[in-house]
């Protein structure tokens, strides 16, 4: 069972605990978070980040609200609407605040408090260890693949879906680190993923596992595809229509298309919490627009490792920054669930006729 080096997120007492993934991968910082207005902050300004993350907070961001803030219907409310519209393109977050609605809204005031933290702790077990299924299923795929001349296994992914984006071991790179388990020799590109580099994020990660990897700039990607120097891409996701188009991190799309030109397998790695069975196809998907300030400049460090933004073009510079875009499901090879692998067709199907 993977056991996260730091935990990204857990209760303490009447508050709740986050790596703030602003500091990293320079410092490693644990910010405590009081009330709702502080996780609606977090999750805003992404100190966390990463779909099933973003659902396990906003789980706690009720139960905090619940704690401090009154437990009537218009305390509840309110906590879901400020919750709900902090980022719209994860679905996960949408899915723990309905979940968390659910569970408290039939429940008098009085018994509200308590149920909120007993529902937020249990999404995040749940998430941690649909992580372990989606890293065996993942881990399958991987031996299935033709043993590369000369090198280990190659694969590709983009933006973070690994430990900091859940609570457990990730989604894309949970198979990778259930390949190291086994002792399955793999290595990983990592896209920087401009304008927020959170493959910075992933790049540390696989250093802190002893996971060999390499980053490389994003337009580096189809290059090294078109090689034959990438032998499998596995992303994360955002938000999966009913006919599988999936919503993740601004560039994936470009790396399921070098990849179909190809001919290497390009998989999304997903919860069924990332299903959006609401939302027919990806024209339906809310794509977040972030604002022109992210592509106008970088986050990096100065001399003592404190983050530092620096300006990369002048201050009137007109830019456009969305920050996820949609990759048809003609694109996908199949999606990694914790409950099996599905072509993209099939995976919508499959899940209308059970539970969510
Ligand atoms: C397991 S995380 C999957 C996705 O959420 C991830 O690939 C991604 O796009 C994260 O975006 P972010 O903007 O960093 O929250």
């Amino acid at each position: 069972m993977f056991v996260q080096p730091v935990p990204t997120l857990c209760r303490d007492g009447d508050s709740v605990l986050i790596l703030d993934q602003t500091q990293l991968p320079w410092r490693q910082v644990q910010l405590r978070l009081n009330d709702l207005t502080a996780v609606a902050h977090a999750i805003r300004s992404m100190q966390v980040r990463g779909a099933p993350l973003i659902g396990g907070t906003a789980a706690y961001g009720v139960a905090l609200a619940m704690a401090h803030g009154g437990t009537d219907d218009a305390a509840l409310a309110h906590a879901l609407n400020m919750l709900g519209a902090t980022r719209p393109t994860a679905v996960n977050l949408h899915w723990a605040l309905a979940r968390m609605s659910a569970r408290l809204h039939p429940l008098p005031p009085a018994q509200r408090s308590q149920a909120a933290w007993t529902e937020a702790a249990a999404i995040c077990a749940e998430d941690a260890t649909t992580c372990g299924s989606i890293g065996q299923h993942g881990l399958a795929l991987l031996r299935a693949l033709p043993t590369p001349a000369g090198r280990p296994l190659r694969l590709m992914t983009h933006c973070n879906a690994g430990w900091l984006a859940t609570l457990g071991a990730g989604t894309a790179l949970a198979p990778v680190y259930a390949a190291q388990a086994v002792g399955l020799e793999i290595e990983v590109v990592v896209s920087e993923t401009r304008p927020r580099n959170q493959g910075l994020l992933t790049a540390w990660e696989l250093r802190e596992a002893g996971i060999p990897y390499q980053l490389i700039a994003d337009n580096a990607a189809g290059l090294l595809i078109a090689r034959g120097e990438i032998d499998i891409v596995i992303t994360g996701a955002d938000r999966i229509a009913a006919n599988g188009d999936t919503a993740n991190k601004v560039g994936t799309y470009l790396k399921a298309l070098a990849a179909k030109a190809a001919g290497i397998p390009f998989h999304i790695a997903a919860p069924r919490s990332t299903l959006d069975l609401d939302c027919p196809n990806g024209d339906a998907i809310p794509i977040e627009d972030r604002g022109a300030d992210e592509v106008c400049s970088i986050i990096g460090a100065d001399a003592s490792d404190a983050p530092m933004t620096l300006r990369l073009a002048p201050q009137q510079t007109r830019a456009f920054n969305p920050a996820f875009d949609v990759t048809r499901a003609g694109l996908i090879d199949s999606i990694i669930t914790e409950h099996g692998v599905f072509t993209p067709q099939h995976l919508g199907r499959f899940y209308a006729g059970a539970p969510a």
